[in-house]
């Protein structure tokens, strides 16, 4: 017996993931996109997103009944008694979050909402989004709630169905209740606030962590130039819960779709209110120069000048886990070395050969070993577990100079010294052979 009926507008990382789990938590679900093709793919049980446990949540929820899926968002809502919006909210101008997808569907639904139907924002959207899409709505008759998502890619599943909380705000406190019990059998800790309170949150949460990231990586750079180990730093900060283990990993910058465009719209605002924010144009500030960081590193560590360097890298996607390349580090990075002069051989184990995506800028293989043949230096960009095994003694069999730059400490410097290479962290004296 289902027991809400809900839409899900957008079946991308988290549409798809909000549709799949609410699904299987028992509610009968409709899920919408305007990609055709997406959708026929979906209706076949294909899921194209790299994700752990997505495709079987998806089939069983197809199986069992309670969810579908459909082309446009119109034909999803009319007998929804909730709308949930998944859509892109790219960077616009001046960093502003870009809501043209977001108004543009509200627009399209507006008129074949049942009475009663709450509309709520799940992508990320900045503070006074709710109430605008309300008067978009011009409808007394269907409350906007907003409930931010803070999923991770690469974990989505297991972050949706045991978040560490749960945030729904409205300025109708009904309709709050009325999203917040449909998570209710997940028990997860549960914030009802405000709707600007809670987008505010979003925002919030994910510029303490691009700030805790940007900061362990200005510790790295001190700890190089004061011989200090950062990783024996952060783990004697970690264990002082005021400031916990987690997001004190040094490496090429954070990346991925959210947390560079997230910063830059919530630093847009903060302009656009007249309000310092110091701190956080200091985080996005740190983070691009870091890019500049490892280049450097890679310059040192090949000898000099990039021209005409060959170097193989060792992942691409923003982060390990994922497939998703957008505002990837790896990539920012590779495009810094190859406007140096550098050729550039990549592998990455969620990268085929054959993907248009990076075109242009690296070689792509689908052979690890491939990169090291003949190369001045491997860089390793992205933390794939599947590097730490890599044959070392291999590799430097097939390198012209034996040199890694390991932008993540992510590799063991004693296995790299013993097969002949040098090894090249961040923070980290380097270990050479
Ligand atoms: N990717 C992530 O890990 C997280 C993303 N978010 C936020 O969630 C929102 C969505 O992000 P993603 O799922 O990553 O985006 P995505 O790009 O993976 O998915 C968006 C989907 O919306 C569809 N779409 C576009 N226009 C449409 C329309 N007019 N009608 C119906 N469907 C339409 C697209 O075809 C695509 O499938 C963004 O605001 C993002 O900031 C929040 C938490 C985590
Ligand atoms: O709003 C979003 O889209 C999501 O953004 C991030 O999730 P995600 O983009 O999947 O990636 P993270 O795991 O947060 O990593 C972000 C970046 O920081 C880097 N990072 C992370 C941790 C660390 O210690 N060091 C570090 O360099 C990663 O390599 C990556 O480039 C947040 O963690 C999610 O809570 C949020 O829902």
């Amino acid at each position: 017996m289902f027991t809400r009926r809900i839409a899900v507008v957008g079946a991308g990382y988290v549409g798809l993931t909000t549709a799949a789990c609410l699904a299987s938590l028992g509610h009968r679900v409709c899920c919408a996109d305007v990609d055709e093709v997406k959708v026929g793919q979906l209706r076949r049980g294909e899921v194209r997103i790299l994700e752990p446990g997505l495709p079987e949540l998806v089939a069983a929820g197809v199986a069992a009944g309670g969810l579908r899926f459909v082309v446009g968002a119109a034909s999803a809502v009319d007998d929804a008694d909730t709308v949930f919006l998944c859509l892109p909210t790219p960077r616009g101008g001046d960093g502003a979050a870009d809501l043209s997808v977001v108004e543009s569907v509200v627009a399209e639904v507006r008129d074949r909402l049942s009475p009663g139907c709450v509309v709520v924002t799940k992508s990320t959207v900045p503070v006074g989004t709710a109430r605008r899409l309300a008067a978009l709505l011009g409808r007394d008759d269907v409350a906007v709630v907003s409930n931010p998502e803070f999923l991770r890619e690469g974990s989505a599943v297991p972050d949706f169905l045991g978040p560490d909380r749960i945030v729904v705000g409205s300025d109708d406190r009904g309709a709050a209740e009325r999203v917040a019990a449909l998570y209710a059998r997940l028990g997860a800790p549960t914030v009802l606030t405000d709707a600007a309170s809670a987008e505010m949150v979003k925002y919030a949460a994910n510029c303490f962590l691009a700030m805790k990231v940007s900061y362990v990586n200005a510790l790295a750079e001190l700890c190089e130039r004061l011989g200090a180990d950062v990783v024996d730093v952060t783990e004697g900060m970690g264990h002082d819960r005021r400031i916990g283990r987690a997001f004190l990993r040094p490496g090429p910058g954070w990346g991925g779709s959210c947390l560079p465009k997230d910063t830059a719209a919530l630093a847009s605002v903060a302009v656009g209110l007249g309000v310092d924010f110091p701190l956080l144009a200091a985080a996005i500030e740190t983070n691009v120069r870091q890019r500049g960081r490892v280049v450097a590193k890679v310059r040192a560590a090949v000898g000099g000048a990039l021209r005409g360097a060959r170097l193989g890298l060792l992942g691409l996607t923003f982060k390990a886990g994922t497939d998703d390349l957008r505002d990837s580090p790896a990539l920012a990075v590779a495009e810094l070395l190859a406007g140096e002069g550098a050729e550039l051989t990549a592998h990455d184990p969620a990268v085929p050969a054959a993907d248009p995506r990076t075109s242009g800028v690296v070689t792509l293989v689908d052979d690890p070993y491939q990169v090291a043949k003949d190369a001045d230096a491997l860089v390793l960009l992205t933390d794939w577990p599947e590097f730490r095994g890599l044959d070392w003694a291999q590799v430097a069999e097939l390198m012209e100079r034996r040199v890694v730059v390991d932008t993540r400490n992510h590799l063991d410097p004693e296995a790299l010294r013993a097969a002949g290479l040098d090894w090249h962290g961040v923070g980290r004296r380097p270990v050479r052979c």
